[in-house]
């Protein structure tokens, strides 16, 4: 799973220098991190919607537009995948150790 997610990062990192006329990633990053973050709203209410339809096949079209541009909105904020990643191990971390700890008391 995440390897697709490293890909695509390697790829948005790659396209961003490219020109605006061939490459809708450098058309958002030329656009600036309002538009993007706009974007990214603008999926994640579509996502939404698609979860209300009951429809799989919408849902996961939504959600992979959801994940591209948030994957611009990181790259543009100067955070990678990783980054993410190891904030949701950090807190799996906490979780786990809370859990021993109330599993013992
Ligand atoms: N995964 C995606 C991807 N998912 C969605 N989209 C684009 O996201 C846009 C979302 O559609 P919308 O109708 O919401 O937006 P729009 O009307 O085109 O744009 P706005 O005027 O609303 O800003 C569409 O143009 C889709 O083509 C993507 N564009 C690119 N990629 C990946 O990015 C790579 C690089 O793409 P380029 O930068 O175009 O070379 C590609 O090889 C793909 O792997």
């Amino acid at each position: 799973m995440s390897d697709t997610l490293s890909r695509l990062e390697m790829v948005i990192a790659e396209r961003r220098g490219a020109s605006s006329d061939s490459s809708y990633v450098a058309s958002l990053f030329a656009k600036g991190r309002e538009k993007i973050a706009q974007k990214v709203g603008e999926e994640a209410t579509e996502t939404v919607i698609a979860s209300l339809s009951g429809d799989p096949a919408k849902l996961t079209a939504e959600a992979a537009d959801l994940l591209f541009h948030l994957l611009v909105l990181l790259a543009e904020g100067g955070v990678s995948v990783d980054d993410v990643l190891a904030e949701l191990d950090r807190r799996d971390g906490i979780s786990g150790i809370a859990e021993k700890a109330s599993r013992t008391e």
